[in-house]
Parts: C-alpha cells; sequence; structure tokens
C-alpha cells in the first residue's frame, strides 16, 4: 500500500462523529510508538538495533492488514521489519526456519501470524520460538506470566484491548467484566490481565447458555468471536464500556470491502457510555504493543547478554 493510500485510511478513522464515546486506538498508540522510537534508537546507537521477523504460513488474506501495519509502524518506530512468507511448507520446515531466527543475534523478536493452515500444530510452532524472543508471549513458557501477575509482556490484542479499557479511567478493582470469545490469544489472556487487575471476569464461550444474559449484566465488554454485529444494543447495560475486538471484512453496501467489528456499533453507541470502533479502536493499538513488546524482549536479551559477558573476573581465562 502507497503512503497515500495510508494517508487517506487515517482521513476516514479521523472523520468518524466527533463522539466522545468513541474510545480510540489512535492517540494511545502514537503515544507508546513514541516512546518505542526513544528506547529504539537509544538501543541502536549502543550496538543493540532492535529487529522484529513476522512469519506468515499459507494463505496470507486473514493478517495482510496486520502485517503492513506492522511494517508502517516498524519503520516509524525505528524497529526493522522483516517478513517471511512460508506459502506451502511442512511444520519441520518452519521449525527449522525458527530455530535459525532464535541463533541468529541480529533478530529481537519473532511473531508468527495466525491462522496457521490446518495441517501446522500452531503450538509446536509456537514453543519453537525462544521465550526470549517471544514477541506474543506465546510461548507456553511465557503465557504462565500472566497468571503469575507479571504483566510486562502479554499477548498484543490482548493487553490493547486491556490499555484502551484502562483510557476510560474506570476503576478496575471489583469492575464486572464480561469476555464473549475464549480464544488462547485473546480472550483468556484478557482474563488473566483483568483478573491480575482486580476485575471480578466472566469469559463467555459457543457453549455458553444465554451470552445475553451475562453480556447485559457488564460494566466492560470485551467481545472477539469474529461474527459481525453479533453484540446488539439490549445485549448492553447503559453506561458500560465496550471493547470490540472482532476484525471482519464485508462487503458494504457500496460494493467495497470493509472491515467491521463484531459489535453492532450504530446502535450499541448510543447506550453504552465508550466504545471502541472498527477499525480505529484495537487494532492500531495491538500494533503498537508488538513494537514496543519488542522493545522489552531486546532488553530481556541485553540482561542475559550483560550477565554472561559482563563479569569478566569469574572467568577461568588462561587458568
Ligand atoms: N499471532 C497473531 N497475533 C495477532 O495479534 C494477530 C494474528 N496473529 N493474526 C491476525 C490478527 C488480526 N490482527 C490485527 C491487528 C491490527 C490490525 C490493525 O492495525 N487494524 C487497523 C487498521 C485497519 C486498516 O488499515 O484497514 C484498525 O483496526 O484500525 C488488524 C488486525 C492481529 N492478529
Amino acid at each position: 500500500m502507497s503512503a497515500a493510500t495510508l494517508q487517506d485510511k487515517g482521513q476516514t478513522f479521523m472523520s468518524l462523529p466527533d463522539d466522545s464515546r468513541y474510545l480510540r486506538g489512535g492517540p494511545v498508540a502514537q503515544r507508546i510508538i513514541a516512546a518505542v522510537r526513544e528506547d529504539a534508537a537509544i538501543a541502536t546507537a549502543e550496538g543493540f538495533p532492535p529487529k522484529l521477523v513476522s512469519i506468515t504460513v499459507g494463505d496470507t488474506a486473514a493478517v495482510d492488514v496486520y502485517v503492513r501495519n506492522q511494517r508502517a509502524k516498524a519503520a516509524l518506530a525505528g524497529i526493522e521489519f522483516e517478513e517471511r512468507r512460508f506459502p506451502a511448507c511442512t511444520a519441520g520446515e518452519l521449525e527449522a526456519a525458527i530455530h535459525g531466527l532464535n541463533a541468529d543475534p541480529r533478530v529481537t523478536g519473532i511473531i508468527i501470524q495466525r491462522p496457521v493452515p490446518a495441517h501446522i500444530p500452531i503450538r509446536t510452532l509456537q514453543a519453537a520460538v525462544h521465550p526470549l524472543k517471544d514477541v506474543e508471549g506465546m510461548h507456553p513458557a511465557s503465557i504462565g506470566n500472566i497468571v503469575y501477575n507479571q504483566l510486562d509482556l502479554a499477548p498484543c490484542t490482548a493487553a490493547a484491548s486491556v490499555e484502551l479499557l484502562k483510557e476510560t479511567g474506570l476503576d478496575l478493582k471489583g469492575l464486572e467484566v464480561v469476555i464473549v470469545g475464549h480464544s488462547e490469544i485473546v480472550g483468556k489472556p484478557i482474563a488473566f490481565l483483568l483478573m491480575s487487575e482486580g476485575a471480578t471476569v466472566t469469559v463467555c464461550h459457543h457453549m455458553t447458555r444465554s451470552v445475553a444474559a451475562h453480556a447485559r449484566r457488564a460494566d466492560a465488554l470485551f467481545v472477539a468471536v469474529g461474527k459481525p454485529r453479533l453484540i446488539k444494543a439490549d445485549m448492553v447495560k447503559p453506561g458500560a464500556a465496550v471493547i470490540d475486538i472482532g476484525i471482519n471484512s464485508e462487503i458494504g453496501p457500496d460494493g467495497e470491502s470493509r472491515i467491521v467489528g463484531d459489535v453492532d456499533t450504530d446502535s450499541v453507541k448510543e447506550v453504552a457510555s465508550w466504545i471502541t470502533p472498527v477499525p480505529g479502536g484495537v487494532g492500531p493499538l495491538t500494533v503498537a504493543i508488538l513494537l514496543r513488546n519488542t522493545m522489552v524482549a531486546l532488553s530481556r536479551q541485553r540482561a542475559l547478554y550483560q550477565a554472561t559477558y559482563g563479569v569478566v573476573d569469574k572467568l577461568a581465562v588462561g587458568a
């Protein structure tokens, strides 16, 4: 996509009605990217330039928007970005490629874009990424950190959603939160992040008897199921905060393809006190947090480097 088109998209976000109920990701993302840019410049000057590698397997349509924005924002932040595409390959080949990236000191972070084709076991791939290079916190050794209230690196979409809720200023302690969707990369991590912050959390999923009954009790409602307009106004408590994590492609009335979330925004915004637009809500913040996580990974790698090479007197040099 050309720079001009990206800017056009920016105009579209800004031309949303100026309604203070919209919780926009852009301004928060800009703050994070500015901070990442400073960190990245310092690290680069000190000889540790950050580099993020994205791995896409099979058909890339579902992740194209994300990867495009990763590339654009990494460039803004001063993080090198490389996309590796594997149109057709075996799990073994992918694991070998990941091991190569683990062992490459120039590579700071590795992200495996989801979904991957059915014949590739995603968990094996996630476990192949070295935990210190795991910028999404999805390695089995990393995902446990949020259970232990270590929240500085969490799956990006989940972290972005929670960060947008915090923008409301609502006190998370004791807040009634309902999450619709229990995926391992979004719903479940949001539940753990919010439990750590003191919220009372209910998780709904495809076996839940009445999603509406739960949703109507929520002070904050998170939705990540991939069903356009699943959440209607009558499922939302007046005054609630609604965080729409859905990214669905559909053909609009003008015949053009567009992105919509899981919430019927037009009706729900009349009931809710805060609502995240799609696009322009969680998405831009997800990208910013991925870049921030890359810098967290870099500082952990530097700490290991320091611990290994920084203590000369412990080495039995020439002894
Ligand atoms: N391992 C993995 N982690 C993910 O977090 C992950 C993934 N795989 N696979 C795909 C989904 C989708 N996703 C998006 C993130 C940001 C935007 C985004 O930047 N959206 C903007 C731009 C929209 C546009 O440019 O049209 C917006 O909503 O405003 C979109 C989609 C992350 N995902």
